[in-house]
């Protein structure tokens, strides 16, 4: 079946995910709803989401290899204490960095805006156990195509 291919080579690699990256980070810092809850950000940030974000599209597991895989992500959002209006605007931001990054490719966004709304509702969950809780072996970073995550 012809599925369109990866998610990361729509997007354009690791170079249209650091667009991606940017583009939302920008938004972010300039949001007073979300700048305070990212006063711990520094712009290795950018980088090391732009590297999440392509081993779930389907890129290579940099961040398995390199970055502390999928537990690493987990623990970067305990205490932050994320509140509904915090992941409401996270996902606003994000769906206009992805139309400024990604214009007129409407079945991509969809895909990517299906993954981001369930990834945030995960780092909402998370962010309210406090920092230094056991979160056990979260499994491989998950994936996620067209389709939706791989199961
Ligand atoms: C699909 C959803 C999400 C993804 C893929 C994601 C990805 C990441 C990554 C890769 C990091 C680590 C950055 C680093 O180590 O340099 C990070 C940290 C962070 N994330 Fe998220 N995130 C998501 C949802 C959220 C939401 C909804 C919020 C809050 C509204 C949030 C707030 C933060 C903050 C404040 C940090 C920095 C924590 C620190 O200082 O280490 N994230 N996120």
């Amino acid at each position: 079946m012809d599925d369109g291919g990866s998610l990361y080579d729509a997007i354009g690699g690791t170079d249209g995910l650091r667009r991606l990256s940017d583009s939302f980070y920008e938004r972010v810092l300039a949001d007073e709803v979300l700048a305070p809850v990212f006063a711990t950000f520094t712009p290795d940030h950018v980088e090391h989401v732009a590297i999440w974000l392509g081993e779930v599209f389907g890129g290579p597991a940099r961040f398995t290899e390199a970055h502390g895989g999928h537990q690493a992500l987990l623990r970067s959002h305990l205490g932050l204490r994320i509140r509904d209006e915090h992941r409401t605007r996270w996902l606003e931001l994000m769906g206009e960095a992805v139309d400024e990054v990604l214009p007129g490719q409407p079945v991509v966004r969809d895909a990517l805006m299906a993954y981001f709304g369930w990834g945030t509702a995960i780092a909402q969950q998370v962010s309210q156990e406090p920092v230094g809780t056991d979160l056990g072996d979260p499994g491989p970073i998950p994936r996620w195509t067209r389709q939706g995550l791989v199961k």
